[in-house]
């Protein structure tokens, strides 16, 4: 299985002056821990990192200094997550046909969430990792008045793993960009482009590093992890 990481993000929602995903956490950099977890992943033979040219010697250091005993590439990133994906597509080895796509930032995913992701792609052409939402979800109009209180039995928060089959997801990129669709991850086209995406149950920890807040939860989750 082919795994592709988005990682040419600024992190503005962090604060931070540079890429969140080169900021220490638990003494490593926060890229080290989602590099491990795919090291560990029995399934995964190849790793495609897209990211902005000025953090690729960072990048270099943290894939040489955990010793990725896999063959990893680093890609140019785009300018929204959607475009680093599209770049990441193209660049992926001959042969490509099933593909993993997971965030830099959602560091806490375990090689076992990998490996059941890569599975999936055995029963279906698209796949999400999701999580049932626990929250009661409002849909409310830019006055600030509640709309609509849709039916939470049917809302699963997105993450990712998300799987494709290589040549669908190229095309559903391909269509998102003659038509110029912005969309925040790939199932998104394939559900526009209208196929089906199944649901892979995710898991409670594998939060995506947002905000400073979202740092001190992985740093406690990781030190409940480790010796
Ligand atoms: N142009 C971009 C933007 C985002 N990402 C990646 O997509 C993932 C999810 O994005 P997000 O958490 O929103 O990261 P940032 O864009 O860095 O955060 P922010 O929106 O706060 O700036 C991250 O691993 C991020 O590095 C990417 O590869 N290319
Ligand atoms: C793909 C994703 O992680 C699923 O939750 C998320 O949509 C990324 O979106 P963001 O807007 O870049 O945070």
């Amino acid at each position: 299985m082919y795994l592709l990481i988005p990682a040419a993000g600024m992190g503005k929602r962090m604060g931070s002056d540079r890429n969140k995903l080169l900021l220490t956490l638990h003494g490593k950099p926060l890229l080290a821990w989602t590099l491990l977890a795919a090291m560990q992943s029995r399934a995964i033979i190849w790793i495609g990192i897209m990211a902005q040219p000025e953090d690729f010697n960072d990048i270099q250091e943290i894939i040489t200094a955990i010793n990725v005993l896999k063959p990893v590439q680093i890609i140019q990133g785009g300018e929204t997550r959607q475009k680093s994906v599209y770049n990441g597509l193209q660049a992926l080895p001959e042969g490509a046909e099933t593909v993993l796509i997971h965030d830099g930032a959602r560091c806490l995913a375990t090689p076992e969430l990998f490996d059941r992701c890569a599975a999936a792609l055995a029963t279906c052409q698209g796949f999400i990792a999701a999580i049932p939402v626990k929250d009661t979800i409002k849909i409310v109009d830019s006055k600030g008045w509640i709309e609509d209180t849709p039916d939470r039995s049917r809302l699963w928060a997105a993450q990712t793993p998300q799987g494709f089959q290589v040549k669908l997801l190229k095309e559903c990129h391909e269509q998102g960009r003659k038509l110029d669709w912005e969309v925040t991850d790939d199932a998104a086209l394939l559900e526009k482009c209208g196929f089906p995406v199944k649901i892979v149950v995710g898991e409670e920890t594998n939060l995506k590093i947002t905000t400073p807040g979202d740092l001190a939860i992985a740093e406690y989750i990781l030190s409940q992890r480790l010796p």
